[in-house]
């Protein structure tokens, strides 16, 4: 059974019963394919006996959202073990254990996380996240300090960029959210109700500047290893833990991508509320804990990274050059705005969609959801390099929301 084919659930409950130890003598498995994601079979596989679990989740050669007219590497399982097992060490307890990696069928052996609830679908139901903010800004800034130069050797973090080059991957990000919602492509998503400001999207000058130098900077940025993909269906949360997966766009880039993904997915709920609350209070109220939700997680994110970077710093200049933290960490809070605004505007137009926003019944209220993003979103990319607080941004949201 070694070399690589998608496996069969039974196939995949053979495979779980030759991990030594860990299902006991006697187990009786079962195996459903549960994977909902846009790329990758996920397979949960459980002992009716002890009650033990796994989950394996195994690339497939192509994107399975658009079928195998598109292949894909399977390299990205390696990437997604690796840095699931590095995000292991640097932030232990907020990702899931990986068990095994199996290179010739590109699987990924985990903790099953069933526990948890996929954190989207919980903001959707209305469920609040007190310690989201606190977790995910302990993630953000322990994984992107170590990695960077100035938390890791520097000889080693050129060898680090070279194990995590992940170009065909990069590359859909390139595509979807850096160049496909600024012009007219078959790959494009666009409701015909909002096709006005779709077509707005592909004449805005200004707009297109600034998408410009954050795609470069997306291109040539090689600051710290990223997730790449940090939005809310990445995160497994409850109200007392935060377990992040599903890092296969890993690679070496800006942080301000993976500190703006967190962002954006919070604001496409906010966005999303035109629906899902049952009343104009419950609405706001629940709007006011998602800003309040992002503020906190900017604001903890920068305290634990300048606190990191006090005690850890590993590079003379950028440690004592006066001035230097400061200006570092406000070029991180424009770039985090600037790429927040850009991956919000993807999920409104691009290829693919969110629930918060699509699932939304009502077409009328779908599309003022819609709208309303969309203005978040080229507002905070417009406001990007200007930015000097976190409070700019709540501004931007709260007048877009008028
Ligand atoms: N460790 C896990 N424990 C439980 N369920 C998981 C786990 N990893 C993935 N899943 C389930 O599989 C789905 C798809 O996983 P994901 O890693 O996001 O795949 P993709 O890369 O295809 O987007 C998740 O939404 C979740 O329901
Ligand atoms: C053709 S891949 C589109 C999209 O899917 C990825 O997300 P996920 O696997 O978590 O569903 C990533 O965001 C890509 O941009």
């Amino acid at each position: 059974m070694s070399s690589y084919h998608p496996l069969t659930e039974q196939e995949a409950i053979e495979i779980a019963q030759s991990i030594d130890g860990f299902f006991p003598a006697g187990a009786s498995l079962s195996c459903k394919e549960i994977g909902d994601g846009n790329l990758n079979l996920v397979f949960h596989i459980t002992d009716s006996v002890s009650g033990k679990s796994l989950i394996m989740k195994q690339a497939l050669p192509y994107a399975k959202v658009v079928g195998e007219s598109w292949p894909l590497t399977l390299d990205r399982a390696r990437i997604e073990s690796e840095k699931l097992i590095l995000e292991g060490k640097l932030a232990p307890g907020l990702v899931p254990v990986v068990y095994k990696y199996d290179k010739e069928l590109a699987l990924t052996v985990m903790e099953d996380l069933s526990d948890h609830v996929i954190m989207r679908h919980g903001l959707i139901g209305g469920t609040r996240y007190p310690l989201f903010a606190d977790h995910i800004s302990t993630f953000m800034a322990r994984t992107l300090f170590f990695t960077s130069d100035l938390g890791m050797n520097q000889q080693e973090k050129k060898l680090q960029v070279k194990t995590f080059i992940n170009p065909e991957l990069c590359k859909i990000t390139e595509d979807l959210i850096f160049d496909d919602p600024y012009t007219v492509t078959p790959n494009n998503n666009i409701s015909p109700a909002i096709a006005d400001a779709a077509d707005a999207l592909t004449r805005d000058g200004e707009l297109h500047f600034e998408v410009a130098l954050l795609r470069d900077k997306f291109l040539t940025n090689a600051q710290a290893l990223l997730h790449g993909d940090l939005h809310t269906g990445s995160v497994f949360a409850t109200p007392e833990s935060t377990k992040v997966i599903d890092p296969e766009f890993a690679f070496y880039g800006p942080m301000g991508f993976d500190v703006g993904a967190v962002i954006a997915n919070l604001l496409l709920n906010y966005a999303g509320q035109e629906h899902w609350s049952a009343d104009d209070l419950a609405r706001s109220d629940f709007r006011q804990y998602l800003l309040n939700t992002i503020v906190d997680t900017w604001k903890q994110f920068e305290e634990k990274f300048r606190a990191l970077w006090n005690e850890h710093g590993i590079d003379r200049l950028a440690n004592s050059a006066p001035g230097y933290q400061d200006f570092y960490m406000r070029r991180l809070l424009q770039d985090t705005i600037g790429f927040a605004g850009c991956k919000i505007v993807r999920r409104i137009v691009g290829l693919s969609h969110v629930a918060d926003i699509d699932r939304i019944p009502d077409d009328a209220k779908r599309e003022r959801a819609q709208r309303l993003a969309l203005e978040i979103g080229t507002r905070l990319i417009k406001l990007n390099r200007n930015a000097a607080s976190i409070e700019q941004l709540i501004e931007e949201v709260k007048a877009a929301s008028k």
